[in-house]
């Protein structure tokens, strides 16, 4: 390691056009800030040439002196297939609560994406900045020695950000050489970079979580089949139904929401209303697996939801020949929660209303009719606390957080083909039900 003072000579010692070139592909990372807005940066070329706008200073705070900042990341889809993408998934979840142990326990961690700034899938990166408020050395070794036990592809990347004397930001990224020793190579310039139109993760979504049809979701649960004996008895599950459904003539209605707004109580009342079939996704023949892939990266659990869904199609095609059916979460559900958990940042960033992600997947047996209930965060709040202690992981965040609230209910309000109706569930028990049976008689009309 150059002792600081050589460093910091080195680091200002300005670059010349070739030595620039020989600098690694530029790209971009997103920092998400306290409050949820987001900061973007261009790293490498593309700094290097840029003049220095004054970054926003919360950035700076994290990124510059004093104590030291790491990016460490995982390419998301190295391979580009399938395996590999979910090895990368397990791997970062692997690393994350051992960044909060040990001497690497006092950095602050902040969630940050690396990608290409033309946009496009390719090159996106997931990650933690992890800020030494000591600028310890320990935090160093400590990293590197977390990288070494990352032995087999894809290994993380670990960056460290410097500043110089003239305030200007860098990035030293550290690479293996010779198999055996760490070292730090070539500085890259760090400058603010403007907000992408759309927010890097995006373009990811198909392959990762939103999945557009079945056999995307099926090929991830393939690959876990390994190491994860409930892959196989779901994908087995699925294999018995039907790719082209027949449904019957009766209504489905689908009644969607975040947690506590009502659904159990809605779906319940609905269907004793109706005299209709009530299901619910993901189905009961599932279930007993939910809390094992709910244990596993993103990714897995998405593709778990999503094949759930198609179960509950088949269930639904069979149902709907004899009775309307009433159920209790569906695509929806599986869509909004990952668009909200993927997409960083605030409700702003959001992919625009209209995009394709917030479109019903093609293969999938659509409803007549999506309710969505809505209650004040206040009245959720009394719900979920009036209701008892037993709740899901991101249950836990929702109520933690706000704004993932919102990003959920906002990609609900824009999900298309079908959409969801609106439905103010804060009234008493009969008037919701109400509301929602007048709005049954309005859109079914193959109601008997
Ligand atoms: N309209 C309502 N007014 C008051 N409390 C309600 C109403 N609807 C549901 N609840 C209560 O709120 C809690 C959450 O309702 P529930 O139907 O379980 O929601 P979800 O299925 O959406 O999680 C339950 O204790 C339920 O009895
Ligand atoms: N069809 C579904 C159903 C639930 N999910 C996910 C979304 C959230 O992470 C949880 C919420 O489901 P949960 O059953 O806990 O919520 P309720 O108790 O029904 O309100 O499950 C899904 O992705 N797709």
């Amino acid at each position: 390691m150059a002792p600081a003072g050589r460093l910091l000579a080195l680091l200002a010692r300005p670059q010349s056009p070739a030595r620039a070139g020989a600098m690694a592909q530029p790209s971009c990372f997103a920092l998400e800030l306290p409050g949820c807005s987001l900061a973007h940066f261009a790293v490498g070329t593309a700094g290097a040439a840029a003049p220095a706008p004054a970054p926003d200073p919360r950035a700076a705070a994290l990124l510059g002196p004093p104590g030291r900042s790491y990016a460490l990341c995982v390419p998301v889809a190295p391979g580009r297939d399938c395996a590999a993408r979910v090895r990368a998934a397990r791997l970062l979840q692997r690393l994350l609560p051992q960044l909060r142990r040990g001497p690497l326990g006092r950095c602050q961690l902040r969630r940050m994406l690396r990608y290409c700034p033309g946009g496009g899938a390719g090159g996106l990166q997931r990650g933690v900045l992890l800020r030494d408020p000591d600028d310890s050395p320990d935090t160093r070794r400590a990293l590197l020695a977390l990288l070494d036990s990352c032995l087999e592809a894809p290994r993380p990347s670990l960056g460290e950000f410097v500043g110089d004397e003239s305030h200007r930001l860098w990035q030293r990224p550290w690479e293996l050489r010779g198999g055996r020793e760490w070292r730090q190579v070539d500085p890259e310039r760090v400058v603010p970079a403007p907000e992408p139109a759309l927010h890097p993760v995006v373009p990811d979504l198909p392959s990762s979580g939103v999945f557009p049809h079945r056999e995307a979701a099926r090929a991830v649960l393939e690959v876990c089949t390994p190491f994860l004996p409930a892959a196989r008895a779901v994908l087995e599950l699925v294999d018995q139904c039907p790719g082209r459904l027949h449904r019957g003539l009766f209504p489905v209605i689908v009644v969607e929401g975040l947690d506590a707004t009502g659904k159990t109580t809605v779906t319940r009342a609905v269907a004793d209303a109706l005299q209709a079939a009530l299901l619910k996704s993901p189905p009961a023949c599932v279930s007993q697996w939910r809390q094992t892939f709910d244990d596993e990266p993103a990714i897995v659990r998405r593709a778990f939801y999503s094949l759930g869904n198609y179960i509950v199609a088949s269930e639904i095609a069979q149902a709907s020949a004899r009775a309307p059916v009433v159920v209790d979460r569906y695509w929806h559900s599986t869509a909004a929660y990952a668009i909200a958990t993927e997409v960083s940042g605030a409700v702003q960033h959001l992919p625009p209303a209209h995009h394709p992600i917030y479109q019903w997947p093609k293969d999938l047996l659509r409803p007549d009719l999506v309710v969505l209930l809505t209650v004040s965060p206040e009245e959720r709040l009394r719900r979920i606390q009036g209701r008892g202690p037993e709740r899901t992981r991101e249950e836990e965040e929702l109520e933690a957080n706000s704004v993932f609230r919102q990003k959920v209910e906002v990609s609900y309000e824009r999900m298309e083909n079908p959409g969801c109706h609106a439905v103010d569930a804060s009234p008493s028990r009969e008037r919701v039900l109400q509301a929602v049976l007048g709005l049954v008689r309005d859109r079914c009309p193959q109601l008997p």
